[in-house]
């Protein structure tokens, strides 16, 4: 079902403040999707009205077939996760994981088997007489999804579920949480801000801005064509530099008040630019440390380098432009001035004054 959930022209306002306007979405059965964005743009917000714990101002959604105006959360068969996982402590984990179906007034064989199964999924067996304060913050968690997963839901909704993880368990968790996702069949809802979690977990994430959907797409259209200069900035590790040239009315273009020669499909392609200035979007791994006056190449001044394991991530000041560059070779010293030679195809353009990219690659 390629529809399963459809969400058409979704708006709320609190008071004055428009916090979501007009948002739609469709998302096919079993598949896992991402809401992206900064503090504030919205995403929990939307994350609630599909779940019925808001309500929306303005448009629908449908789930299965099923339009959900007017049925009360706990009739909408939707599992949510939570960041703070919400256990209630004095409950085991195995009544933890029953509260949702005792709440359905299961039978007890019956939900017996369903929490035992549920806390099967997780990798929890065994663990149900334990309280919650004696697990660990990743077996919280999963106690968590579990009493989501145990009302065998319609959707699964999960709600910066990583956050309250150590940064080594996050990796190891949302490795878990995407096979447990395929393993059970569910169709998933995903919100969070952290743009590596969502290129990594989701088929398909929804960049969020302002209360709008800025771009729709796979992690790879996100990554490589991304629809806007914010979604540079804010997709990649590190993100995209963003650097104005500025047309040099003798020819050629500048760097602030450096002039710089772009190879000439480079500068085919600036030439296509109608305004004076145009954003660059550079990723680090797709720049070359060369000479300083070499083809194609603008000064830059090395400020600081980070090793990471492999490679160092250099950060050079670019006429007060701010240029991060992944770097496998040796490195130049600080305060040093080398060339920096963007790869042609693979630099970004961006409207100077809209943000939006400008040719598509
Ligand atoms: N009940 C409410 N009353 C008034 N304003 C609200 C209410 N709930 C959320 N907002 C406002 O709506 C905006 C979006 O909030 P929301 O929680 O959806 O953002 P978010 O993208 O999930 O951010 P975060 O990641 O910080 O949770 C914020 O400006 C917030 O202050």
């Amino acid at each position: 079902m390629k529809d399963y959930l459809h969400i058409e022209e979704v708006a709320k306002r609190f008071g004055e403040t428009e916090v979501l306007n007009g948002i739609s979405l469709t998302i096919p059965k079993g598949g896992f999707v991402a809401l992206l964005g900064p503090s504030g743009c919205g995403k929990s917000t939307l994350l609630k009205i599909i779940s019925g714990l808001e309500t929306e101002t303005a448009g629908r959604i449908r789930l299965a077939g099923e339009w959900l105006a007017g049925v009360p959360a706990f009739r909408r068969d939707i599992g949510v996760v939570f960041q703070s996982y919400a256990l209630f402590p004095h409950l085991s984990v195995a009544e933890n994981v029953r509260f949702g179906l005792d709440m359905r007034h299961m039978g007890r064989a019956e939900a017996d088997d369903r929490v035992r199964e549920a806390l099967a999924l997780v990798k929890l067996d065994g663990l149900g007489d334990r309280m919650p304060r004696q697990l660990s913050g990743g077996q919280q968690q999963r106690v968590a999804i579990a009493r989501a997963l145990a009302i065998r839901p319609r959707l699964l909704l999960l709600d910066e579920p990583l956050s309250n993880l150590d940064a080594i368990l996050r990796k190891s968790v949302r490795v878990d949480l995407r096979e447990l996702h395929d393993r059970v069949g569910a169709t998933t809802v995903m919100v969070t801000h952290d743009q590596e979690e969502a290129m990594s977990m989701a088929d398909k994430v929804a960049v969020m801005h302002d209360g709008a959907i800025e771009q729709w797409g796979s992690p790879e259209d996100i990554y490589e064509r991304p629809a806007t200069a914010f979604i540079g900035t804010f997709v990649g590790n590190p993100p995209a530099s963003m650097v104005t040239a500025r047309r040099h009315l003798s020819g050629g273009w500048r760097i602030g008040d450096m002039a710089w020669a772009p190879d000439p499909a480079l500068a085919d392609r600036l030439d296509m630019v109608r305004n004076l200035d145009v954003t660059l979007g550079l990723r680090a791994e797709r720049i070359d440390l060369v000479e300083r006056d070499a083809p194609g190449a603008f000064p830059a001044e090395l400020t600081s380098s980070e090793y990471l394991g492999g490679e160092r991530l250099l950060h050079f000041l670019a006429d007060g432009h701010r240029v991060a560059v992944a770097h496998a070779g040796a490195s130049p010293e600080i305060g040093q001035v080398v060339g920096l030679r963007p790869r042609t195809a693979d630099v970004m353009l961006f409207d100077i004054n809209t943000g939006l990219r400008i040719d598509a690659r």
